[in-house]
């Protein structure tokens, strides 16, 4: 059994549907420990595209790293997702943020097809702000504490992560 923090976001479509479609998926298989409201995000990279909407689930199940890998893949399938520009907008995005052992151990690992923990996930107020709401003790290993994270970030970058919810 291990753990995983995974960050869904969606700027293309029905962006809540897709999201909430994911994390029920997940709800029903029974591996959802916890999960953050939505947030809508500026789009973060080179690429000029829509507002995405984001969350964070945090998941436990019977898979190690290229196990949570794959069950991303097939999300970001089931919501449509094609393989397209890097960075670019697309349907359903499911990174893979970290995985835990049962025992507390943060999986590390340098292979490009799974990096852990994600190498842009420290600099990320899309993923790191939600993820300080659904885990308030969470720890990036390597970077620290989310919460201490989330402080560090420039507060304009903190600013326009805005609770989805509260929009509509
Ligand atoms: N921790 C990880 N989570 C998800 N994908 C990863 C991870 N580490 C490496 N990858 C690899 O990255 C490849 C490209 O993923 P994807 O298209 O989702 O990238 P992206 O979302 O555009 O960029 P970013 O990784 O910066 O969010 C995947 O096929 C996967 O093998
Ligand atoms: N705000 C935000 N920006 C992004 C996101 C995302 O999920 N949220 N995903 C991307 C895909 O690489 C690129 N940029």
């Amino acid at each position: 059994m291990s753990r995983a923090v995974l960050s869904l976001g969606a700027n293309l479509g029905d962006r809540a549907g897709t999201l909430r479609a994911a994390v029920t998926a997940l709800k029903d298989e029974g591996v959802l420990v916890a999960r953050s409201t939505l947030y809508e995000t500026p789009p973060w990279g080179p690429v000029e595209q829509p507002p995405y909407l984001n969350a964070i689930v945090v998941v436990r199940g019977d898979r190690d790293a290229r196990g949570w890998l794959q069950r991303a893949h097939e999300l970001e399938q089931a919501a449509g997702r094609t393989r397209e520009v890097r960075w670019g907008a697309r349907t359903l995005d499911v990174d893979v943020v970290t995985v835990t052992a049962d025992d507390g151990t943060p999986v590390l690992s340098d292979d490009p097809e799974i990096t852990l923990p994600h190498p842009r996930a420290h600099e990320r107020a899309f993923v790191l702000v939600p993820w300080s709401i659904a885990d308030p003790t969470a720890v990036l290993a390597g970077h620290g504490k989310v919460a201490d994270l989330v402080a560090a970030l420039d507060p304009a970058d903190v600013a326009a992560v805005v609770r989805w919810d509260h929009l509509h």
